[in-house]
């Protein structure tokens, strides 16, 4: 079915970047803001000054902050709000969703207490099948996608049909989507990179290089495949975009929220002061890092990065800590 009209719900980075690659690809799209003022804004500038100063926005994209107002009519209803709000933000929207829309989430992380991933959240909240969610997941940093620099990324859903729609409703001359049908490795993937990017981030602020990066992002992987098999994922998704894609580009990037985050952990800054400097916006790994090591213990997976991480952000373990015992792990075999 070909998809004429879009509800973004969320204006924030993504949300409203993701929102200007559909209208640049042709359909109709109406951007849910939380803030009236925001979404005024947007009505009488064209632009979202809080979080895309500057990024004009194209006309077929319009913005309201009511809910049924963006959802009326909509071939597909796309969902970019922090992981840990999206149960409750859609089950207030739940009763306003247009019967066969493709519920498609951009959110990257783990639920807290339950450890679903967002696509197991929606089917849950909307009762839905799994064949009407779709995941987009890929080296996606919304600042640099805003301004058009070239990307692509992953639409995955075990419907191939489905994300083939989706596909032609945000392919334009900067965005390209390819399709997968393992959402479970493509979720994976974008919520552990953020993790592995705030244990990056930590590095850096330390003053270390390239080698400490580039080992941290390997091993990161490996772990992050590790809990893929255990789950179901196909090991091939953490080659591609959704895997090593958006962990290299999230954790290079000083555009990225969860690398400055660790940045500034790192370079011995508090918690409370990291997140302060993060104005609001979401750094999703320090919470899913809790989630993640969770979800792995359950399936008796090691993730030695993932725990340390969650350590420094919620148990008062050192940066330099971490380093030491990360460095001081049992020798072992690189397949292992
Ligand atoms: N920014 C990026 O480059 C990027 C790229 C790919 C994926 N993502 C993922 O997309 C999701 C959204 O990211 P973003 O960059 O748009 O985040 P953001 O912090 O820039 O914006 C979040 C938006 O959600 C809204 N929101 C609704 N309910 C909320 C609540 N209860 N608490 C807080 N905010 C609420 C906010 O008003 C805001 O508009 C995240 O999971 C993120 O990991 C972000
Ligand atoms: O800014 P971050 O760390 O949330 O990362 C943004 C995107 O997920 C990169 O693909």
């Amino acid at each position: 079915m070909a998809i004429e009209r879009v509800a973004v719900l969320g204006a924030g980075s993504w949300g409203t970047t993701f929102a200007k690659v559909v209208a640049d690809s042709g359909p109709e799209v109406v951007l849910w803001a939380r803030r009236q003022e925001i979404a005024s804004a947007i009505t009488e500038t064209r632009v979202n000054d809080g979080y895309l100063p500057g990024i004009e926005l194209p006309a077929n994209l319009t913005a309201t902050s009511d809910p049924a107002k963006a959802l009326d009519g909509a071939d597909a209803v796309v969902l970019a709000v922090p992981s840990q709000t999206l149960r409750a933000n859609l089950s207030a929207w739940r009763e306003l969703l247009p019967a066969d829309a493709t519920l498609v989430s951009l959110s990257k992380g783990v639920e807290l207490g339950t450890l679903k991933r967002m696509s197991e959240v929606i089917r849950e909240v909307a009762g839905v099948d799994e064949s009407q969610v779709a995941v987009v997941s890929g080296p996606n940093l919304a600042k640099e996608i805003a301004v058009g620099q070239p990307t692509a990324t992953v639409i995955a859903c075990t419907d191939h049909d489905r994300a083939v729609d989706l596909q032609h409703a945000c392919s334009n001359s900067y965005f390209r989507p390819y399709t997968n049908t393992d959402v479970v490795g493509c979720e994976l993937g974008g919520a552990c990179k953020n993790v592995i990017a705030l244990a990056c981030g930590m590095a850096a602020g330390m003053g270390y290089g390239d080698n400490t990066m580039a080992s941290i992002i390997t091993r990161g992987l490996a772990e992050t495949a590790r809990l893929g098999a255990a789950l179901g994922a196909d090991p091939l998704t953490f080659a591609g975009l959704a895997g090593l894609g958006d962990l290299v580009a999230t954790c290079a990037s000083p555009l990225s929220r969860n690398r400055s985050f660790g940045e500034r952990l790192g370079r011995g800054e508090t918690l409370a002061q990291a997140q302060e400097a993060a104005h609001g916006q979401v750094a999703e790994g320090v919470k899913s890092c809790s989630s993640i090591r969770e979800l792995a213990a359950a399936h008796g997976v090691d993730m030695p990065i993932t725990e340390g991480v969650h350590q420094v952000c919620h148990d008062g373990l050192s940066v330099r800590a971490l380093g030491a015992a990360l460095l001081g792990r049992d020798r072992k075999h690189e397949r292992q």
